[in-house]
């Protein structure tokens, strides 16, 4: 099996991982679902992709088949007929559904990535623990919330867990695992072994706020938008300055556009609710701007930067 998580013919099968899971159900068609739906259809699984907004459901399919075409190109740069045929599979994997309850009716595993924001989480999973079989685990890819609090309203506590992805998930290499509470060892097992099975280097992490990529990400992107709020320095130059000086492949700004910044303050709105003495965290006059008027990153076309629309 290769970084993107195909296993290329010329390789021996063994490379293979196995997984127990053969039918995912992804809950949100956003910016990291449609990543998700796409890595797991490239190991050869049966996806379902659910939004509540079909047009949305229409714009991951093309936005998929395009990320699929440029790995095709790159894995079968000898072999472009083949390229297309992985693609092609890969593409046809993925059903698409705008109806959560029916669409974990036979699922094995259920990966949500919806809006961050737990009342809307909540609502979702109680509707899903009456509908999913038995045996069906149950995975937030949260940014920020806790694992404990988002399956308090699940009877399934035991079949629940983190699987957090990272933008693009198509290339970002890494899936933190998070054991909840009441997650067990087989629960915790089978999370892990379907990570590798979709070709992500794994690393186990407790419930606790940020997990570990976060924990140490967002300290330094809220830093920077403090340097840009005081005017000590331009977004272009501390976008510069990290990629330049730091080794970044993005300068944080850069990076917030690109995570989306409805989806930062969600984030910040959430932390400061629960930690209201954390200065860090208090809100950012600039952000709640941005977001006010649409301008939400690379998804819209305008963030702290313009973008041409594709
Ligand atoms: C005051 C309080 C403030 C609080 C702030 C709160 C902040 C909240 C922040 C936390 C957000 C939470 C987010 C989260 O939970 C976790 C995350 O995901 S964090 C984000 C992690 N991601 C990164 O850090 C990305 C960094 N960037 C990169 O690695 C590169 O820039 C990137 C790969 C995106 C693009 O590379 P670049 O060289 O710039 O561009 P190219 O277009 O040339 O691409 C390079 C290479 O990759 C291939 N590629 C890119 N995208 C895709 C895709 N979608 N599908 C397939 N392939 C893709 C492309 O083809 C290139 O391949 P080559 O072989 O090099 O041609
Ligand atoms: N953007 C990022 O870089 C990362 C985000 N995350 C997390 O992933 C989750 C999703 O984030 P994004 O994909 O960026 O957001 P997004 O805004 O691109 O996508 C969210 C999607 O969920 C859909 N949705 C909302 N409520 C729904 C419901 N009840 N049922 C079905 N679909 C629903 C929306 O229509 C939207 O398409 C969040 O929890 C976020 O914190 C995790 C890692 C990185």
């Amino acid at each position: 099996m290769n970084q993107f998580g195909v296993i290329v013919r010329s390789f021996s099968n063994s490379a293979a991982v196995n997984s127990a899971i053969k039918n995912v159900t992804i809950i949100g068609g956003g910016l990291m679902g449609s990543g998700i739906a796409q890595v797991t259809a490239q190991a050869g699984q049966n996806v379902t992709l659910v939004d509540v907004n079909s047009d949305i459901l229409a714009k991951s399919q093309k936005s998929i088949n395009n990320s699929l075409g440029r790995i095709a190109k790159k894995i079968y740069k000898d072999n472009p007929q083949e390229g297309e045929k992985f693609a092609r599979e890969a593409s046809e994997r993925i059903k698409t559904a705008t109806d959560p309850v029916a669409a974990v009716k036979d699922t094995d595993l259920v990966i949500e990535a919806i809006v961050e924001n737990l009342d809307v989480k909540h609502a979702l999973f109680q509707k899903l623990d009456n509908a999913a079989p038995a045996h069906t685990i149950f995975a937030s890819n949260t940014s920020s919330l806790s694992i404990n609090d988002i399956s308090s309203v699940v009877k399934r506590k035991d079949r629940f867990g983190g699987l957090h992805f990272f933008n693009p998930v198509p290339v970002m290499r890494l899936l933190e695992v998070v054991r909840g509470g009441e997650t067990t060892d087989s629960t915790f097992d089978t999370m892990m072994q379907w990570g590798k099975s979709i070709g992500k280097t794994c690393v186990a992490c407790k419930d606790t706020p940020g997990f570990i990529v976060n924990r140490l990400l967002v300290p330094y992107m809220a830093e920077a938008l403090r340097l840009l709020e005081r005017g000590d320095a331009s977004a272009r130059d501390i976008d510069i300055a990290m990629k330049l000086g730091a080794g970044y492949p993005m300068g944080p700004i850069e990076l917030l556009d690109y995570v989306g910044l409805d989806t930062t303050k969600f984030i910040l709105d959430g932390w400061n609710k629960n930690y209201p003495d954390q200065p860090l965290f208090k809100p950012i006059p600039i952000l709640n701007k941005l977001v006010a008027e649409g301008k939400l990153g690379v998804k819209t076309g305008e963030g702290f930067y313009k973008y041409d629309k594709k």
